[in-house]
């Protein structure tokens, strides 16, 4: 068995190099200048064993299972260019959003670019710093072809990720996508200096939301209570590890945040505001969040907006 991983970022050379120590690895990143140091700038303090290739070729990706780990926005663009090199291969999308020009997850984009693959969803609380570590996790691989699902969970469960399956591809990926929208409001709330309370009822009733929309998107509400969705979330709004946390608190308190962090929950927050309408959804927080990132409504008011809204049964 042999793996390529597509995408050097932080969360692709963290699940390559704990791959690595089980069966042979390939790690692909449009710039690698950094491979012989055997250390990758997007996961400082982590040194890579030689046993694990890193390339910037593609044409040197002969593994049948490929892990996509690009950021969501980006996955279309790459798949435009390189798709047919995949196509018929096993494909497991590791990317935690909505892409905000087709209003699809990452699984429909590969699958509409690949209709011969396999296509697959790794997904679940697992900061990339924690994974390189070597520090345990379970996770989620939703497949909708169930021998499929099986063989992946075989293949990508390690010393210490255990992998959970199921078939719920849209649930297992919706999950990972929104939860990123609720951390942002979670850590506004904290930057903001609303206190934990208001930060326990931002995850509750981000939930909610999470649950609606996934179920009005085809997923089941159950696999929303999993890994994938509850799992991350409570982990997502509650470490200041998550960028889209910590993006929620600079935006709470008014300070600047590094551009060129990766921030999956801004993007896929706009999508999710475009998605609403159309669904007949009441998405509130993540509507909000929209707003914040897109400065169509200023920090201030935030707060006024959530609590004015009439009052309704839980
Ligand atoms: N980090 C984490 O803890 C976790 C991340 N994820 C998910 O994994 C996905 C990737 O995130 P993460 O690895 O953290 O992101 P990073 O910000 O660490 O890295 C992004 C990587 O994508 C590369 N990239 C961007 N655009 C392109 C492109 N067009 N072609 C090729 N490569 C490109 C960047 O290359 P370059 O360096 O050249 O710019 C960089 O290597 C996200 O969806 C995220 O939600 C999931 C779980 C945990
Ligand atoms: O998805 C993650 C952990 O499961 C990583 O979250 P951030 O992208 O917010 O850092």
């Amino acid at each position: 068995m042999s793996i390529a991983v597509i995408g050097a970022g932080a969360f692709g050379t963290a699940l390559a190099l704990s791959l690595a120590g089980k069966t042979d690895v390939t790690l692909w990143g449009r710039d690698t200048a950094w491979a012989e140091r055997r250390e990758n700038p997007r996961l400082p303090g982590i040194a890579l064993p030689r046993s694990l290739q890193v390339t910037d070729r593609l044409d040197k990706i002969g593994a049948r299972t490929i892990l996509l780990a690009l950021p969501a926005q980006t996955l279309g663009g790459f798949l435009a260019d390189h798709a047919a090199r995949f196509d018929g291969r096993d494909l497991v999308s590791c990317a935690k959003g909505i892409d905000l020009v087709t209003l699809n997850g990452p699984s429909a984009l590969i699958a509409q670019a690949c209709p011969r693959s396999n296509v697959a969803v790794l997904t679940g609380p697992s900061f990339a710093a924690d994974i390189a570590r070597g520090l345990p996790t379970a996770l989620t691989l939703a497949c909708a072809d169930a021998a499929t699902a099986e063989h992946l969970q075989r293949d990508l469960s390690t010393a210490s990720l255990r992998l959970y399956r199921t078939t719920d591809v849209a649930g297992a990926e919706l999950g990972g996508a929104l939860k990123n929208v609720i951390a942002i409001a979670a850590g506004a709330a904290i930057g903001a200096g609303f206190g934990d309370s208001a930060r326990a009822s931002i995850v509750t009733r981000g939930f909610a939301e999470m649950t609606r929309l996934a179920a009005a998107l085809g997923a089941r509400p159950e696999t929303l209570t999993g890994l994938s969705g509850l799992g991350d979330l409570v982990l997502t709004c509650t470490s200041d590890q998550s960028r889209n946390f910590r993006y929620g608190l600079a935006l709470g308190a008014g300070d600047d945040f590094a551009a060129g962090t990766t921030v999956e929950g801004a993007a896929t927050a706009r999508a999710v505001a475009a998605l609403a309408p159309r669904l007949g959804v009441e998405l509130p927080i993540s509507q909000l969040v929209a707003g914040l990132a897109e400065g169509r409504i200023a920090m201030e008011h935030a707060l006024d907006i959530l609590l004015n809204r009439p009052l309704k049964e839980e």
